[in-house]
């Protein structure tokens, strides 16, 4: 399963379409043109499954995430640097995926 890289165009998503694909992302933020994420885990084991998780998703559509993790703390960050890094509906689908992944790692609600 992890050994397809897809890619395909992305498309930017900007202004009032990009408020709209975020009612459905309510925890990230646009920051510096940026879509942000953070997330407090219970414990660093259950950190790094997450972050094993969604490096192999990234890697299998070709889109990556910037990473900053600390413990059980983790902050992503997307955006498409062939679209001088703004935000893409190639971010927005992998944004999408991670958060069925948080939802699965985390009690949040
Ligand atoms: C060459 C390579 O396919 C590109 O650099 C890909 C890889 N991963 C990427 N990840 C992210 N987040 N944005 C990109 O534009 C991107 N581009």
């Amino acid at each position: 399963m992890y050994n397809k890289i897809v890619r395909t165009a992305p498309v930017v998503v900007e202004g009032a379409n990009l408020v709209e694909k975020l009612v459905l992302l309510p925890r990230w933020k646009i920051l510096q043109n940026q879509l942000v994420r953070e997330i407090q885990f219970n414990d660093f084991e259950t950190t790094w499954a997450f972050l094993t998780q969604i490096s192999m998703r990234s890697h299998l559509w070709g889109h990556h995430p910037t990473i900053t993790t600390s413990y059980n703390y983790v902050k992503l960050q997307l955006c498409t640097h062939e679209l001088q890094e703004k935000v893409s509906d190639i971010d927005l689908k992998l944004a999408k995926r991670f958060e069925q992944y948080i939802e699965a790692y985390t009690q949040e609600e």
